[in-house]
């Protein structure tokens, strides 16, 4: 044809051929992403694919012939499933990736709308599939996915099991017919309960929820789909008729689609310009996790209904909407290993070790994958690639494998029965337990690593320079032999002449693994504390001095440190509070800790547990000889007067002079007890500005009620004076 021969002479062969592997590519990845609901590569790979064969027919416009991928909606497939028409064409979205693809975007629409009197409507972009559902006099009649836009797959009774969408619309001015749009989506958190189920039952596990969510709707038997936890977000009308007025805001005919019962969305915003969109796009940029589905982007959309018509769509999207993509928070990376690393309170728990890859702007190359049945429940080989998640700032974790890459090669990951660091064998610390726990807790290197580094710690005892290297070097040296520490007890103790020997593998701190020299690729060894010459470095100098300043921290960080299963910094603060010393504690029977504000069952229990251990009394006494302050100031004999003793009070309403926490350290370090809640047995009740319903409860128990100035009284004279100055209880 005569037309060919004239594109051939202008597009370079190159480039020809180029476009042909990026297309069949394409509709390779879109066949296994909308038939198989299987894809292999992550929507961001995708995007990519498609944005370089758009940036070569930008280039050779020849190439943008009808059929390019660019210019369709997706394929046409044969499926098992019955082909139906749409009655109106559904469409895709074209893509913004920035802030200056969005403003092009918004420049066009303002030279082409022809009038400024329009809005933007702000919509989520629901991460999951598009389906069309009918409606004829109310009834649903038909569902179907998107397929080409022209003609998609009948699911009827697949969409009849999903609880949410009504099968028949009720109240006003329900048309005679009416096509609604929307996404289908599978919720994040029943995602690993259904892999769980399908890996037991010997079937493939889906890669994520999006995959989730099209596996699920697209079963041949609808009984399937009924067992999956399947929501709907509405976004969209297509054919409309036996409507009288007409519709003129898209935002308007969503509240009419709500009042009919259908599901639509809840973080609509209808903005007056770019700027109101800007802030919108930011604003769930910050808040993407608190939306109940997952979201991978905005849909900005003209919300007046008949300009929309004046803008008018391409053969494959609107020109009224454009869709801002987030930064994708998923991708597919291999995964090298599943490795376990044991914890400070030697909890052993498999990770896993991926290819490194930049997620959310970030590189990661380790995944947490809590415990051994986990790792089953996700289905997941070594040697698979895996959907890589980092959402914001929470730990990168593993969605699922993509099988149809396997090859094979890839094996299971099997739980080590000992402990990788010192080789004692696991076991569940309690019956029942699914955690395997390394019980070797006082010298297991990597407890006792991870114990002194969280001692150092900000939380702890907050000492400078002493990092995880450092815990590393001191407890599992490659020399000497000996560790310069085989538990905490000696920590006050190191010198600067114990130090300077060692030698030992810089280890990361997220891994626990020993850190590699980029260059040569070897584990990193060094001379921890010395320099060259074998003199103490700066650091070791600091770090030592540091240790030494840790021994006046308040009794409260000691606690914290000692890292006393369920003990952490509010529990023992809680602690200190009450007992004032480190020996009342351990004298306090399990009663009286349970007792004490602040400290349940389970912290009591749990304190009692460690006492009983005599190493653990043995660090104890090794830090109260070396100095280390195991009681509050002015505890003990000669503890200051506790006039309030016995008193219980509580402080409603805001006072001027004192934060809350200020008037309950002043009543708490006078020997008051300070609760949450009035009862008859409350000494007094403190209210400052707006006291709410505590005053009330006052007033009706009639416990003596002291204003600011009333409680000044209490702290400085006693409760016989405050008594007097009480306020009057309406007796
Ligand atoms: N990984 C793969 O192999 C692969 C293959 C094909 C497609 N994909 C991915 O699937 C997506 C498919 O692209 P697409 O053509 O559906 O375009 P798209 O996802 O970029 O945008 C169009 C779709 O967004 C949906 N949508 C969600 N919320 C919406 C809202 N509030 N208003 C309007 N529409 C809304 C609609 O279903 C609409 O069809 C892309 O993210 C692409 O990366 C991935
Ligand atoms: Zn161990």
């Amino acid at each position: 044809m005569a037309g060919d021969k004239q594109a051939e002479t202008t597009v370079p062969a190159e480039a020809r051929e180029q476009h042909a592997r990026l297309a069949e590519q394409i509709e390779e990845h879109r066949f296994r992403y909308y038939v198989k609901d299987a894809p292999v590569v992550s929507d961001a790979e995708f995007d990519r694919l498609l944005r370089s064969l758009e940036a070569l027919e930008e280039e050779y416009p020849e190439l943008r012939t009808p059929d390019s991928p660019t210019q369709k909606v997706a394929g046409a497939y044969e499926t098992e499933f019955t082909a139906v028409e749409h009655r109106e064409r559904m469409l895709s979205l074209d893509n913004a990736f920035d802030d200056v693809e969005l403003a092009a975007w918004a420049d066009r629409v303002a030279k082409e709308v022809g009038t400024s009197a329009y809005h933007f409507l702000c919509e989520l972009k629901v991460d999951g599939l598009a389906v069309n559902l009918t409606y004829e006099h109310g009834r649903l009649t038909r569902a179907a996915t998107r397929g080409d836009g022209r003609t998609g797959e009948d699911i009827t009774p697949n969409v009849r099991t999903i609880a949410e969408i009504p099968d028949r619309l009720h109240g006003d001015r329900v048309p005679d017919l009416v096509e609604i749009r929307g996404e289908v989506f599978f919720p994040m958190e029943k995602f690993e309960e259904l892999n769980a189920r399908l890996v037991e039952g010997g079937d493939k596990p889906f890669a994520n929820p999006r995959n989730a969510a099209a596996g699920s709707l697209r079963q041949k038997d609808p009984r399937v789909t009924a067992t999956r936890p399947l929501h709907m977000v509405v976004h969209g009308i297509g054919a409309l008729r036996g409507f009288e007025d007409g519709l003129t805001r898209l935002s308007e005919a969503y509240d009419l689609l709500h009042s009919w019962g259908l599901p639509t969305a809840r973080h609509n915003k209808v903005v007056d310009d770019l700027d109101g969109v800007r802030e919108f796009i930011a604003y769930y940029g910050e808040h993407r996790h608190s939306v109940e589905h997952e979201i991978d982007g905005v849909v900005v959309k003209l919300d007046e209904i008949p300009l929309q018509g004046r803008l008018g769509s391409t053969s494959r999207a609107p020109r009224w909407a454009i869709a801002y993509k987030y930064a994708p928070e998923e991708v597919n990376t291999k995964l090298v290993n599943i490795r376990v690393g044991v914890g400070r309170t030697g909890r052993v728990t498999p990770y896993a070790q991926v290819e490194p890859v930049t997620v959310a702007g970030s590189e990661v190359e380790f995944a947490t994958l809590h415990n051994q049945e986990v790792v089953k429940a996700k289905g997941v080989l070594i040697g698979d690639t895996v959907v890589l998640r980092k959402a914001g700032d929470v730990i990168p974790e593993i969605l699922g494998p993509v099988v149809d890459l396997r090859d094979g090669t890839e094996r299971e990951f099997v739980m080590p029965a000992e402990c990788p660091e010192c080789g004692t064998p696991l076991r569940p610390m309690k019956e029942g337990d699914v955690d395997l726990r390394c019980p070797n807790a006082r010298t297991c290197p990597a407890q006792l690593r991870e114990r002194l580094f969280y001692l150092a710690g900000r939380k702890a005892l907050d000492i400078e320079h002493f990092g995880y290297v450092a815990a590393a070097a001191l407890t599992k040296p490659l020399e000497p032999a000996e560790p310069a520490l085989r538990d905490e007890g000696d920590l006050f103790d190191l010198t600067v002449e114990q130090l300077l020997p060692i030698t030992a593998y810089v280890l990361d701190q997220d891994s626990g693994l020993p850190k590699r020299d980029p260059k040569t690729g070897e584990e990193k060894i060094a001379t921890v504390f010395a320099n060259q010459q074998g003199e103490p470095r700066k650091n070791a100098v600091a770090m030592l001095e540091n240790i030494a300043a840790a021994k006046e921290r308040p009794l409260a960080r000691v606690l914290t440190g000692l890292s006393i299963r369920h003990v952490g910094p509010v529990a023992a603060e809680a602690l200190a509070r009450a007992f004032r010393s480190v020996d009342r504690i351990d004298q306090a029977t399990e009663e009286e800790l349970r007792n004490t504000d602040g400290v349940g069952e389970i912290v009591a229990r749990s304190v009692k547990e460690w006492f009983a251990e005599d190493w653990h009394r043995e660090i104890l006494r090794k830090w109260k000889a070396a100095g280390v302050r195991l009681e509050e100031e002015g505890s003990g004999e000669d503890e200051g007067p506790r006039p309030l003793e016995g008193l219980t009070v509580v402080v409603t309403g805001t006072l001027e002079r004192f934060t809350r926490d200020g008037a309950k350290e002043a009543l708490q370090s006078r020997g008051a007890k300070v609760t949450g809640s009035v009862s008859k047995k409350t000494s007094f009740v403190v209210v400052g500005e707006n006291p709410g319903s505590k005053y009330d409860k006052a007033m009706q128990l009639k416990v003596p009620v002291l204003n600011e100035e009333g409680f000044t009284v209490l702290l400085e004279q006693g409760p016989e004076a405050a008594a007097e100055v009480a306020l009057p209880t309406g007796e």
